[in-house]
């Protein structure tokens, strides 16, 4: 029988079968930020331990940064601390630091691949759960735990039960206005967000494989939020060109080797997955959330339907959920008011997003009751957001630019949304307090974020 994508890289990195228990699996990329990477640093402090090879690590701060003035000291004191711990571990222990005001600081999963330190073939690990994103790169990519990080820094391994595999196939032509966000929001509705608990997703298909890198990384981005250990793409001539030339990726003869091993990665034809789903791209609408977690999702133009009468226990998390929104069973969100806009995270902070916000607003101009966060992924994409001139229709049309970060994605820095009010956010946790406590957010693409910020109410896309 053959294997799968995932099965090959797992394969190729298993050091040791531990009989009856997990595998022991090297590591070839390890990202840190400075929320989850404290501890694990004390860690290595406390038992007199080095990092076993530092030349595989990068951090870089993103979570506890703010978004303006980030040439002046941090004013909230945690914040800063947290900031400060990241570089004063990585300059004790030798690994690579990307700081606050580097060129290459930004959210870890938009710097890693756009610096080509995400390589097809991988495997990749980091202190959060949306490391997924750089399975888009054919990648065995997953988020790990504070004492993991501090296993991988001191052996580059780290102790894995083998998940299942499953095929999620995507085919037929997208509809016009509909993104990757909204692939990814339309699968999570229809799986749940338990429905890839214990397995690594594969996506496929011809929808998938017709996707730019950047759509590619919010659709593996995603798969966390149904549970899923972590989410893949197949390497293909699209991921070879996006790769190809970035400061860390192999040159010249390397080049071609690596490819040429890339090449082999694909699936076979004959490999069989644990579960395998197919959907039809085009049944997706431009999609938003209308509850507190990211499965609970419509077609923007749908009404909220009502909860499973089967699930007594459901229900009730159910209507908590809608209680929280202040929306109703049956409602239709399509008009409703909007107080926040955010075009950003590690989900839609990249170039592409930044295009198709700015080509949406382009001559038209932001809606006066909107406050408006636009903040890059990096400092890389804002630099190509002031070269493709997006800045200057950005401005016209009344938004501004923020300093890269997660922002108000998490709002663990200054960015939050204030409690009762409404955001379209284009990240990818709506979860209750998640944007400020008490803020209440509908999760949305980049168009559907671009059009509720020019008319002041949650708009479709194709009607403005
Ligand atoms: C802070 C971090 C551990 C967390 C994660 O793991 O995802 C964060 O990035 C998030 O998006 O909630
Ligand atoms: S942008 Fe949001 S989802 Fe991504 S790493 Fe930061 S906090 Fe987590």
């Amino acid at each position: 029988m053959g294997k799968t994508l995932f099965d090959k890289i797992w394969d190729a990195h298993v050091v040791n079968n531990i009989e009856g228990g997990p595998s022991q699996l090297y590591i070839d990329r390890h990202y840190c930020h400075e929320v989850t990477s404290p501890q694990a640093f004390e860690g290595l402090r406390t038992r007199g331990l080095k990092v076993f090879r530092p030349e595989k690590t990068f951090c870089s701060p993103d979570h506890n940064i703010p978004t303006l003035n980030q040439d002046k000291p941090i004013a909230d004191p945690v914040s800063r601390n947290q900031v400060e711990t990241l570089t004063r571990n990585a300059n004790e222990f030798g690994v690579t630091l990307f700081g606050l005001g580097h060129p290459k600081n930004g959210i870890i999963h938009v710097i890693g691949p756009e610096n080509g330190l995400t390589l097809p073939g991988y495997t990749i690990v980091c202190g959060d759960s949306h490391t997924s994103t750089h399975g888009a790169f054919g990648a065995v990519a997953f988020g790990i735990g504070t004492s993991e990080v501090e296993m991988v820094l001191a052996s580059q391994c780290i102790l894995q039960p083998k998940p299942k595999t499953m095929r999620i196939n995507v085919n037929g032509t997208l509809r016009p206005g509909v993104t990757a966000k909204d692939i990814a929001l339309y699968i999570i509705a229809k799986m749940t967000t338990g429905g890839a608990t214990g397995y690594f997703v594969e996506y496929a298909g011809d929808t998938i494989r017709n996707l730019s890198m950047e759509e590619r990384m919010t659709v593996c981005n995603l798969s966390i939020e149904m549970g899923a250990r972590g989410g893949m793409i197949a390497p293909d001539e699209t991921t070879f060109a996006y790769v190809k030339g970035r400061e860390f990726a192999p040159k010249g003869e390397d080049w071609e080797k690596a490819v040429a091993y890339w090449r082999t990665l694909p699936s076979d034809p004959d490999a069989e997955f644990d579960r395998e789903i197919n959907f039809d791209a085009a049944d997706i609408e431009p999609r938003i959330t209308f509850g507190t977690n990211p499965g609970m999702g419509i077609g923007i133009n749908d009404p909220i339907p009502a909860p499973d009468p089967e699930d007594e226990a459901g229900k009730i998390s159910y209507e908590k959920s809608l209680d929280y929104m202040g929306f109703k069973v049956g409602q239709v969100l399509a008009g409703t008011p909007v107080d926040y806009v955010f075009l950003g995270s590690c989900t839609n902070g990249r170039i592409e997003d930044f295009r198709a916000f700015a080509n949406f607003v382009k001559g038209k101009k932001k809606a006066p009751g909107i406050t408006a966060w636009l903040v890059p992924g990096s400092w890389k994409v804002d630099a190509q957001i002031r070269e493709e001139g997006l800045d200057k229709i950005l401005e016209e049309a009344g938004f501004e630019i923020r300093q890269p970060g997660c922002s108000a994605c998490l709002a663990m820095n200054e960015d939050k949304v204030p409690a009762g009010k409404l955001a379209v956010s284009t990240s990818n946790r709506n979860f209750e307090g998640r944007q400020g406590p008490g803020a209440r957010t509908i999760l949305a693409g980049p168009l559907v974020a671009a059009a509720s910020a020019v008319t002041g109410v949650l708009t479709d896309p194709r009607t403005v």
